[in-house]
């Protein structure tokens, strides 16, 4: 695997100075905003650049609706690209598609709106009033998020909730740093912890056999 693994029709690889430029102008914008991304968490591991990366994007370009799949089952999580640094996805909701409480496994996750509107709920423990802890969990925190905004939350902010704000379909473009394989998904009822598998509804565009979402309503 090259040391850039990224979705792509055409895959993308470090070359040699002076031809990189050139691969550079051929590569489409959300390939060169998976680059950029890249390049500042590898100069700040905690992205102080990353909302103005996304917001440049998202104000000069929209090929985001070359990786917008929905999924009639649940919320559909379609790669753009992932390496040992981050991973970037469009994430396609349908009204009344709701992804669990869950955690974000230790690692910084942005998501930027794309299309719609997105209500986000932030979740505690009743008995610590804090993201760690035993027992029922409250909603502390709901807000929305329009197009052209981006949220940020890690585990010590809170755990979490996305859906759609009313009925109209949503996409939101993530970038979690580090890659999230799995997160732990919570009972509100009880705070009992279910770990989850992350998939993918679609990589590099393409149709995958298997899609294990982080769980979802819907
Ligand atoms: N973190 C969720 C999406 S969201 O609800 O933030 C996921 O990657 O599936
Ligand atoms: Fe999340």
């Amino acid at each position: 695997m090259s040391a850039l693994s990224i979705a792509s029709s055409s895959p993308i690889t470090f070359s040699p100075v002076g031809t990189r430029h050139l691969e550079r102008v051929n590569m489409q914008p959300a390939e060169r905003l998976f680059q950029d991304l890249d390049k500042e968490l590898r100069r700040d591991p905690n992205g102080a650049n990353v909302i103005s990366i996304m917001k440049e994007y998202l104000s000069t370009h929209d090929d985001w609706q070359d990786y917008m799949n929905f999924n009639e089952h649940k919320y559909a999580r379609n790669l753009i690209g992932s390496n040992d640094m981050l991973e970037l996805m469009v994430i396609c909701w349908l009204p009344g598609q709701v992804s669990p409480v869950h955690n974000h496994a230790g690692q910084h996750c942005w998501a930027a709106v794309l299309e719609g509107v997105v209500e986000e709920t932030h979740f505690h423990f009743s008995s610590t009033h804090s993201p760690f802890g035993e027992g029922p969990l409250e909603a502390v925190d709901v807000h929305q998020v329009s197009a052209g905004d981006v949220s940020y939350i890690t585990d010590d902010i809170a755990l979490h909730v996305l859906k759609p704000a009313n009925d109209k379909r949503v996409a939101t473009l993530h970038c979690y740093s580090k890659p999230i394989a799995e997160c732990n998904i919570y009972c509100p009822c009880h705070g009992t912890i279910t770990k989850r598998k992350l998939g993918f509804y679609t990589v590099n565009k393409r149709l995958q056999d298997m899609y294990d979402a982080c769980g979802g309503s819907k």
